[in-house]
């Protein structure tokens, strides 16, 4: 797979002095889902405004289907499409006409068989004749998404889409990235939601503080999230790790009262068992036994946490 979307080194400082971004590099590749996972105030929207020619970026540089965002904004611009945060629409307009005109911006042909199959695909045929005025918020927010595909871009920005929608929308919206996926659209979602990054990302990259902390396969991190840590504590404290013991790699702690033991979930076997009847052999006695599992959720924070430390 080729990167679609490259940055490089790309930092934001606002007029007032704050630094948004501070060097941030990516590449997003053409067909993925990407999840851009970060706090409030991260850089989520600042990183997506750049790369869409809303915002100037203060130095870097950005590819979009290797056009140059500065210097060949036009080129760069129509392989886009973006879906905002905040739902701003022509509330006297009808569905149709709104995203006609849409696709009309970008200096594209009429093409009503297109847009038919793109307001087919978001459940919103039936409501082409009606007014953005008499449409749900969940619909509203289909029309935005309409209007981004107007256009037929190959890259797809989603500024949290699922922000403030119920469950049932979110599955919706959830189900409707995974179809424009299919369609060979490369998608890019800011999310809040580790759950959301969880179910349809292929790719996680985590942002705080303007820096890019990691972008890992979702399954890579599935990998991290699958280990689990055996902890079994000792009656009496041990000197070190007893030598028949050395081949289970287990760590000391807590006063050398715990003995630890990591092992993947998703293995065929965890070696419990084993390890259990090799402890009661060495004359270990325990005093109880406990698990602990990391998620996502730990990994982010940790990374978070690290970073502010
Ligand atoms: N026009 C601006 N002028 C000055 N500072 C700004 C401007 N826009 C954003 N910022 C600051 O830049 C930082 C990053 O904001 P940004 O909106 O990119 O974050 P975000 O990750 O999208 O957050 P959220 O999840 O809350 O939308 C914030 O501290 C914000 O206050």
């Amino acid at each position: 797979m080729s990167a679609i979307v490259s940055a490089s080194d790309v930092t934001k400082t606002y007029d007032g002095g704050f630094q948004a971004l501070k060097g941030v590099s990516l590449d997003i590749m053409e067909g993925e889902i990407l999840a851009l996972l970060g706090p409030n105030g991260a850089g989520k929207t600042t990183l997506i405004s750049i790369i869409c020619g809303m915002v100037n970026m203060t130095a870097g540089r950005i590819t979009v289907g290797g056009h140059e965002i500065t210097t060949d904004y036009r080129a760069a611009r129509r392989l886009i499409g973006l879906v905002p945060q905040e739902i701003a629409l022509e509330p006297f307009e009808k569905v149709i006409n709104t995203v006609r005109f849409s696709r009309g911006l970008f200096g594209k042909g009429r093409d009503d068989a297109y847009l038919e199959k793109i307001l087919r695909q978001l459940s919103l045929w039936d409501k082409k004749d009606a007014r953005i005025k008499e449409l749900s918020g969940g619909m509203k927010r289909r029309v935005l998404i309409a209007k981004a595909l107007a256009h037929e871009p190959r890259v797809l920005f989603l500024d949290e889409p699922t922000a403030g929608v119920d469950v049932e929308l979110r599955r919706d919206m959830w189900e409707i990235v995974r179809g424009l996926k299919a369609d060979g659209v490369t998608i890019i979602l800011t999310t809040h939601y580790i759950e959301e990054a969880e179910a349809i990302a292929d790719r996680v990259g985590v942002i705080n503080a303007g820096e890019i902390l990691l972008v890992k396969g979702k399954a890579e991190l599935m990998t991290q999230m699958g280990q689990k840590e055996l902890w079994i504590e000792l009656s009496e404290p041990l000197e070190a790790v007893p030598k028949a013991l050395s081949q289970y790699n287990l760590r000391l702690c807590d006063q050398r009262r715990n003995l630890i033991y990591t092992y993947d979930t998703k293995g065929e076997r965890t070696g419990i068992t084993k390890l259990l009847s090799e402890v009661a052999k060495a004359g270990l006695t325990l005093k109880d036994v406990a698990t602990s599992q990391s998620s996502l959720e730990d990994i982010f924070v940790g990374l978070v946490e690290e970073q502010s430390a």
